[in-house]
């Protein structure tokens, strides 16, 4: 339990001691290497940007500061520019290669994009020792104007001492504000689970460009500092070595975590200089000190910078509920979301077709997952898809949300969403839930039902504001309000589901698409289950569910298509189909007794 007096005590004690060594007059040598610090903890932030919170690993960062560096210098040497205006035009250069990478980046994926990033080392290092008359070649590029102000001390590493510490956690303190706006959430939910982040509505290949370019932008800042610094400019100062060496500044802060970036900037360059007692045996003694803090602190030094940001990281004034799960009660969420989830958009006739699956079929190398396959869902409706195992009915499921691609046509009220992207499909109205649970783990919550909702547009704040209130809103009517800023990774299986289902309605689709909601759930929770989905249709919410547990199918659907084998086998309602000998034959083995379907507990919703 943190006292509320003990954050603001360390954050005074951390501020007083940035500012020690330059009130207690520090040697001028160990003012230049903190110096080098704030500067490569501006380019670790951008690093981490990229790698610890949208998960694209980059190994070339020192190139970038080299590009950045050198183009703040020739901006300055060739065209005259003067500083102000030479490192902005190189961090806007050196963030078109942050476009670059991004476009890469939606072709090349993993290890691979990793290892093309680490080719930029090579290339920077190529061009800058071959072409002499753009970059000085090996030598570099010497004699480039620095940055003086003498009203703050007699040496250059005096006066940028304050400067550069503060331009450092300005950068700082602008990522905190980006991490826990729209954007910073988006980077997080693709870290965490692209597939699921682009069925939520969020563009991928705009999230990575924008990580992208923070990257290298944030780069070219620390190389243009750098120049102002220390006045000249070598390829052998931005080699692999460097890239490796902000890498693990990442790593020890801790993947994701920004105050922790800088933590991690400060261990890896100052520890070097304070073991160089030990002579020959210094890097040794300093790798040894990297693996001791790993085996202290797996998760790095963000342990500690993440307390120190509070609640800064979160925008939220509560803390994080570390409480144990609590048992799940859907009686109280179905009656919840009676009151919580009213006035869906979904006005309009009802049982008119929303969506119009039409002669849809997809192969996976030799097998038919789906062979001409037509049907429709109507508004306000609750549709079945059954059929057994490897019958298509994911396959459907994915085609519907963009997931995957597929021939002939799907239409949702009109439109043509087969083969769109994700997110875009998502913007159409619908949603969807997953076979299995996929949820973002890292985030809270709260902040996973914020990435899916669509605010209207207006300003930043009150944007934040509407999100917040609509997440809250939806979770309340899931009935699992309490778990707003609960770790979603730490829930338990049945409370994840819930916080889906709210993530999935918040943006109150037209169209519900749920693969196997009811797996893993007790037999109690599962009618209760059905309580929700009722009352989503009774708000004029279509639904198209997979489900295997044919009575639950069999209460709550209004009408049932079956599959088999990828071909659709019957399409009627509950009674017609369960009478079918097709269907009693390929999937259920004998006939289903009819069910009476059951009462909604409280009174639907008119639309
Ligand atoms: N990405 C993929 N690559 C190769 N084959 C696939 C892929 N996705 C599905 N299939 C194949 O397509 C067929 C239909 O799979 P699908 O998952 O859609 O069936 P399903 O009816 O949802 O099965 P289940 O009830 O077990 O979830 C299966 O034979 C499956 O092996």
């Amino acid at each position: 339990m943190t006292r509320t007096w003990m954050r603001p005590l360390a954050w005074l004690l951390v501020l007083m001691a940035l500012a020690l060594p330059f009130l207690l007059d520090l040697n001028i040598y160990y003012l230049h290497v903190l110096n080098l610090t704030w500067i490569f903890a501006i380019a670790a932030l951008g690093l981490q940007v990229a790698t610890g919170i949208t998960g694209q690993i980059v190994l070339g960062q020192a190139a970038l500061v080299g590009f950045g560096a050198y183009a703040t210098a020739l901006f300055m040497m060739w065209l005259s520019m003067p500083w102000f205006v030479a490192l902005p035009a190189a961090m806007v250069l050196t963030a078109g290669v942050g476009v670059l990478l991004g476009a890469v980046s939606t072709r090349i994926k993993g290890h691979y994009l990793a290892i093309v990033t680490l080719a930029l080392n090579e290339i920077f290092r190529m061009v800058a020792l071959n072409e002499e008359w753009l970059t000085g070649g090996p030598m570099g590029m010497r004699d480039i104007p620095t940055l003086n102000i003498p009203a703050l001390g007699d040496h250059l590493d005096r006066q940028l001492y304050f400067p550069l510490l503060g331009v450092c956690l300005a950068a700082y303190a602008l990522m905190v504000f980006f991490y826990r706006t729209r954007i910073g959430r988006s980077m997080r939910a693709v870290r965490d689970d692209e597939i699921a982040a682009e069925a939520m509505g969020v563009d991928s290949r705009r999230v990575k460009t924008i990580a992208f370019v923070v990257c290298s932008t944030w780069a070219a800042l620390a190389g243009g500092l750098y120049v102002l610094l220390v006045g000249f400019t070598a390829p052998s100062n931005f080699t692999v070595f460097e890239s490796i060496k902000m890498m693990l500044m990442v790593v020890l802060g801790g993947l994701g975590s920004i105050a922790g970036t800088f933590l991690g900037a400060l261990v890896i360059t100052v520890l070097p200089e304070a073991l160089r007692g030990l002579q020959t045996y210094y890097l040794a003694a300093f790798g040894i000190g990297v693996v001791v803090i790993l085996l202290v602190a797996p998760r790095g030094l963000g342990v500690v910078g993440d307390w120190l940001l509070g609640s800064f990281l979160t925008g939220e004034r509560k803390p994080v509920d570390n409480a144990p799960a609590t048992p799940l009660n859907l009686t109280a969420a179905a009656m919840a979301a009676s009151t919580a989830l009213t006035g869906h958009p979904h006005a309009g006739p009802l049982g008119e077709t929303l969506l119009r699956v039409r002669s849809v079929s997809r192969a996976f190398g030799g097998v038919k997952a789906l062979n001409d396959v037509s049907f429709e869902v109507r508004r306000g409706e609750i549709l079945g898809l059954i059929g057994p195992n490897g019958s298509g009915k994911s396959t459907l499921i994915n085609a519907c949300s963009g997931t995957v691609a597929v021939e002939g046509t799907i239409e949702l009220g009109g439109d043509r969403i087969d083969n769109r992207p994700p997110w875009t499909i998502h913007g159409h109205g619908v949603a969807r839930i997953f076979q299995n649970v996929r949820l973002w783990e890292s985030m809270t919550v709260l902040e996973n039902v914020m990435v899916a909702y669509r605010a209207p547009l207006g300003q930043l704040g009150s944007r934040e504001a509407h999100s917040r209130s609509a997440a809250h809103e939806a979770l309340t009517g899931m009935g699992v309000g309490h778990l707003a800023h609960r770790r979603a990774g730490d829930l338990s299986f049945g409370q994840s589901r819930l916080v889906e289902m709210a993530r999935a309605v918040v943006n109150k689709p037209r169209l519900l698409l749920l693969d196997e909601p009811a797996a893993g759930l007790r037999g109690g929770l599962i009618l209760e289950l059905s309580q929700i989905l009722q009352h989503l249709r009774s708000q004029g919410m279509s639904i198209l569910v997979v489900e295997h547990r044919i009575k639950l199918v069999m209460s709550m659907c209004d009408r049932i298509v079956v599959l088999n084998l990828g071909d659709k086998i019957a399409d009627g309602t509950p009674a017609q189909v369960m009478d079918m000998p097709a269907v009693i034959e390929a999937y259920l083995g004998e006939r289903v007794p009819e069910e009476a379907p059951q009462p909604l507990r409280h009174p639907p919703v008119t639309v």
